[in-house]
């Protein structure tokens, strides 16, 4: 996807509540480029504690995938950091995460977005729901994207951008709930990217009647960055941040195992 030639966000997605939200939709393509393709809307969700490298490559993969597998046209992407109610251990505190996200998207790309609605729930947010909000917004609110030759309007499909070992998850009984993942895989889809350390067929394995709705995506170069191990960060500015809030030090981790549940 090339630049949206939309101007900077209205609103930081940082500095949303649930009383001031507006749904991001700076940088969606409201009109397609190409004619005969459906309009995709790509959404990752994941704690992004800190985002790296790889959560953005994921989505110029994906991109490509599309372009030259699919008959998707790539019409926008989100990152939607999960809210504080994950507690999941180490996690910053999720308006640390909106904004490290926003400072990724706008110094590295022309086309990501960050929708702070789940990230800003008091409550956790499962991801089927998620997908529903997308859709929403965009196919009901937004009334759906303006076809190559502006007759038409169409519903843009909206699918989940995980990591092979999001997917795997997805294959262990008991960890998502089974409607859940009917209304995912069944109805949105999913663009999966290989990732090391997981076996994407074993990932795979229970979720064969979705097969279809599935797109594995392979890394040509195995790169092994994940946010636990924080070992690549973004640019200056999302480095900066962590030095200036101090996250991800010792006293940092202490607080959020102590908050922790799981
Ligand atoms: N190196 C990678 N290769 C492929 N997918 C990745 C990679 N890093 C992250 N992802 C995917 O990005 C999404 C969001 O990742 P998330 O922040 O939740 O976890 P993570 O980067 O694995 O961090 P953690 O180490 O805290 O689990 C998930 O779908 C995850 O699978
Ligand atoms: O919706 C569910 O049931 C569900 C079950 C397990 C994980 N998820 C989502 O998957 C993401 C996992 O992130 P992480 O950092 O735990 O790898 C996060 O966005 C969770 O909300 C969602």
């Amino acid at each position: 996807m090339t630049d949206n030639a939309a101007g900077p966000a209205p609103q930081a997605a940082s500095a949303m509540t649930l009383d001031n939200y507006r749904f991001p939709a700076h940088r969606l393509l409201r009109q397609q480029r190409t004619p005969d393709r459906t309009p995709l809307v790509l959404v990752a969700c994941g704690s992004f504690s800190p985002i790296t490298y790889l959560h953005l490559r994921m989505f110029e993969m994906a991109n490509d995938y599309a372009r030259i597998n699919t008959q998707y046209e790539v019409v926008g992407g989100y990152l939607s950091p999960v809210s504080d109610a994950y507690k999941k251990a180490g996690l910053a505190e999720a308006h640390h995460r909106v904004r490290m996200c926003e400072l990724a998207a706008e110094e590295t790309s022309s086309w990501l977005m960050v929708d702070p609605w789940e990230a800003i729930q008091p409550e956790y947010t499962p991801t089927a729901k998620v997908l529903d909000h997308f859709e929403y917004e965009i196919n009901h609110n937004l009334g759906g994207i303006l076809s190559e030759d502006g007759e038409t309007r169409k519903p843009a499909r909206i699918m989940l951008l995980a990591g092979a070992d999001l997917i795997g998850t997805m294959s262990t009984p008991g960890v998502w709930a089974e409607k859940d993942l009917a209304h995912i895989l069944g109805n949105y889809g999913a663009m999966i990217v290989e990732r090391s350390g997981t076996d994407i067929d074993e990932a795979l394995g229970n979720l064969k009647q979705w097969e279809d709705n599935i797109h594995v995506l392979t890394q040509m170069i195995q790169n092994n960055v994940s946010s636990t191990k924080i070992r690549l960060f973004l640019k200056r500015d999302v480095i900066q941040y962590i030095d200036q809030h101090k996250l991800y030090t010792d006293s940092d981790e202490a607080k959020s195992k102590g908050k922790e549940k799981q």
